[in-house]
């Protein structure tokens, strides 16, 4: 229902007048805080020293001079945070100023006589001359729920105090640009469809946009839960769910102020090209981001001196194997848990360890720390033990130390001293000069422990514990542990897999699938604690995740509510796995602490192409397209690649033509390659991306399949979607994956015969082009 009426518009445009004179006293009152704070901020530190009781020859004195330094700091701290807080609001209040908020609902509680209007922002706003006057409420806040939840008529809300029954009597949608009205739509839907085709409408960016003035029922409902431990939001591609979960962190923070910090909330992305991609929504909605990793940085930071086998090599070959026994066991939750099992029997049989060296020769041997660690009563736990074999070794380092004090090499090294270095080292250790025996003495001290920081170090992070040994140990033990045969895998494959492993430790490398349990062992061995800071959890692309990781990943966030995001149709590493993966989480969670929600529509393609994407799946019929109009997507059949090339190079001209960027993605990296030449000879310019740790570029890109995950462009081109390329029903997942990014246009080029896949397709959802 289009509000034109002029009436209406000139009454909201008065309403929006009176709230930005309102936003313009908070500011002016805000800089003024401001103003102050930095002001005394600036007299405290200048006159930090004045008011500082300095003593310093007695204790007394000295302890009383720390207490007045530390007062003083405090203050100072107090009037950093006034100072930052009122920016936060300036900057808050600046962008209400330009945009105050985007809706209006009337609505009527219960008891109460006449309607009440609630305006929807960015954040919240109340009036500076009454307090209890709400001008504008969060788009976060509990009422704010009902505009994206029910239409006109009677609805029930959260409330604080409850659940809340209400007559929603108007719903209104109102566009704001430069402070000025410019739209007044009255709807009785949901969230209406005007607004959200127009925003869908637009061209893709190299960052994602927040959706708050849009946000549909499904998508509310993952944003504002707070009661499952365990939230699966499985939907379809482009159905919004990396949007949902991005708001759902902004209302999280919100939700929890005070209580819930950025860097308690923790988020797993499938790329860092993808983190990139969504660094921007958060801030824009007025919060900061927060942590964001990805699974393989999490696991590598912790082997420095391993290499990691990276996403491309993983999915290379993933490609090249089929799913194998092996590597679905390895990545099984039996498999988590046997490990438990194994490591609770080294209480009994005793870990592996190393000797520890010192000048390339054996200072405490393997037998004797075996010896110490057997010493300890097995009753201990593995932590204890190890913890209590540590403090050992620091002893028996200790006496070596002493020992070592008195040898030749120590007076030589003492003697060598230039008179800066004795000066530093008393300086460091705030020690004045007395007499030569003790000087020297004090620098034999000095001299030796910098030769042994090094072993002592080693000795504290468990370095004498022989994780390499003991994991080959471990995976030579695991048919004792878990039935081989249930999982269809031979002993001889077991004992192949096992020499791989060894071939790879040789070369210091360790494959994705065994990393996790490499440092599942680390941490059970040597009694790691969890990270009970955190708490929420994010996976995105769950379906590329193996049931071990995740377990892996609750291990060590115990106290975090996990929301996971998946699309099984996607799944392009983890292919049949991610099937039962619903199955393995139910395991790793209170059954009743369990909501899984389901997204079917999408959002991002037009209909045309989701009609299309939809039947390359065996179950696609369940998606829903969203009405927004396109053309039909092209499939044309090159006879070689010199031709392939040229109606590439024609799809980007016109695509760049009607304004449309273009994403080239290809099944590998080093096709994507051979497409990059191949343009760069034609004097295209595009941007290959070939690691994820470039940044989106803009203009077109070529990029491989893996590295494309949960980005999206314009238009896209398919390169190469032959036969051969894609020959099986497997690939399927892959080609949903790359095609289901484009937006606006899709073109998929085909070297000879198409793939299979698109014969599924009913020939009147595409245009079929021979050259
Ligand atoms: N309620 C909404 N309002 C406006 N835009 C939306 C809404 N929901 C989703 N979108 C848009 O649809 C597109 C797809 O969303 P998103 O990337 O979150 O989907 P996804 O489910 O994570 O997709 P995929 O699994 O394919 O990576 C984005 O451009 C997003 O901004």
């Amino acid at each position: 229902m289009e509000a034109d009426n002029s009436k209406i518009k000139q009454a909201e445009q008065q309403h929006l007048d009176f709230v930005r004179g309102k936003l313009k006293i908070a500011e002016q009152k805000t800089a003024t805080t401001i103003q102050t704070a930095k002001q005394s901020q600036q007299e405290l530190e200048d006159h930090f020293y004045d008011d500082v009781r300095l003593k310093t020859s007695t204790y007394e004195g000295q302890m009383e001079t720390g207490v007045s330094v530390r007062q003083q700091q405090q203050m100072l701290e107090q009037r950093q945070n006034r100072w930052q807080t009122a920016t936060r609001d300036l900057e808050t209040l600046q962008k209400l100023d330009q945009n105050a908020y985007f809706a209006r609902i009337d609505l009527q509680e219960q008891g109460e006589a006449t309607p009440e209007k609630i305006y929807i922002g960015l954040a919240s706003f109340v009036n500076p001359d009454d307090a209890d006057e709400y001008l504008i409420y969060d788009w976060r806040a509990p009422i704010s729920s009902v505009y994206y939840d029910s239409g006109i008529g009677a609805m029930t809300y959260d409330a604080p105090s409850g659940p809340q029954r209400v007559n929603v009597t108007l719903k209104r949608e109102l566009q704001i640009k430069n402070g000025q009205l410019t739209q007044v739509f009255d709807t009785d839907e949901a969230v209406g469809d005007r607004v959200l085709l127009e925003n869908l409408s637009h061209q893709s960016d190299t960052k994602m946009k927040s959706i708050v003035t849009t946000i549909q029922k499904e998508q509310n409902a993952i944003i504002r839960d707070t009661s499952a431990d365990l939230l699966f939001v499985q939907g379809v591609a482009g159905s919004g769910k990396t949007a949902a979960v991005l708001q759902r962190v902004a209302y999280l923070l919100y939700r929890y102020r005070g209580k819930l910090t950025p860097g308690q909330v923790i988020l797993f992305s499938p790329n860092q090209l993808f983190n990139d991609y969504i660094n921007q929504v958060l801030p824009e909605l007025g919060e900061q981001n927060m942590v964001q990793m990805t699974y393989y940085q999490f696991m590598r930071r912790r082997v420095p001196r391993l290499t990691v086998e990276t996403l491309q090599q993983r999915f290379d070959e993933s490609l090249m194997d089929e799913p194998h026994n092996v590597t679905t066991l390895k990545n099984s939750l039996e498999l988590f848990q046997a490990e438990g099992r194994y490591a609770d029997s080294l209480n009994q049989t005793g870990a592996i360890f190393r000797n520890i060296r010192f000048q390339g020769k054996v200072l405490i041997s393997k037998e004797q720390i075996a010896e110490i660690y057997r010493s300890f009563n097995a009753n201990y736990n593995l932590r204890n033990r190890l913890e209590a074999t540590r403090t050992e070794l620091l002893k028996i380092l200790k006496r070596h130390m002493g020992a070592e004090m008195k040898k030749r090499w120590v007076e030589e090294a003492v003697e060598g001293l230039s008179s800066e270095q004795i000066e530093m080292l008393h300086a460091k250790a705030g020690r004045q000069r007395t007499d030569d025996d003790q000087d020297a003495r004090f620098l034999a001290r000095q001299v030796v422990k910098a030769a042994f920081a090094k072993v002592h170090q080693q000795i504290k992070r468990n370095r004498f514990f022989n994780i390499n040994q003991q994991f080959v140990n471990l995976l030579r033990a695991l048919p004792n542990w878990v039935n081989l045969s249930e999982w269809g895998v031979s002993a001889a494959d077991w004992q192949a897999s096992v020499t791989a492993t060894v071939n790879r430790f040789q070369a210091g490398k360790i494959s994705m699938a065994d990393v996790s349990m490499y440092l599942y062992l680390f941490d059970l061995v040597t009694g790691k604690r969890p990270d009970l800071k955190m708490r929420y959890l994010f996976v995105d692309e769950v379906q590329d995740y193996t049931p071990f990781q995740l377990a892996y990943l609750q291990w060590n966030y115990p106290r975090a509510k996990f929301t996971v995001l998946g699309d099984l149709n996607q799944a392009i590493f983890t292919r049949d796995s991610s099937q039962t993966l619903m199955d393995d989480l139910k395991q790793l969670f209170d059954p009743d602490k369990i909501r899984v929600i389901k997204l079917l529509k999408s959002y991002r393609s037009t209909a045309q192409i989701t009609n299309f994407t939809k039947q390359l799946l065996p179950d696609g019929e369940a998606i829903e397209a969203y009405a927004r109009q396109g053309e039909q997507p092209r499939l044309a059949v090159a006879t070689d690649q010199q031709q392939a090339v040229q109606t590439l190079i024609q799809t980007i001209k016109t695509n760049q033509a009607d304004h449309e960027t273009t994403a080239v993605i290809g099944k590998t990296l080093a096709e994507c390659r051979t497409v990059a030449q191949a343009l760069q000879q034609q004097r295209i310019t595009a941007t290959l991306i070939q690691t994820e740790n470039q940044r989106l570029a803009k203009g077109v890109v070529i990029v491989p399949a893996y590295l494309a995950k949960g980005l999206e462009f314009d238009a896209v081109v398919m390169w190469n979607g032959s036969q051969q390329n894609y020959p099986t029903v497997h690939d399927d997942k892959l080609v949903y994956t790359i095609c289901t990014r484009a937006m606006h246009r899709l073109t998929i080029i085909s070297i000879g015969t198409p793939s299979p896949l698109f014969n599924a397709v009913n020939p009147a959802d595409y245009q079929l082009i021979k050259e």
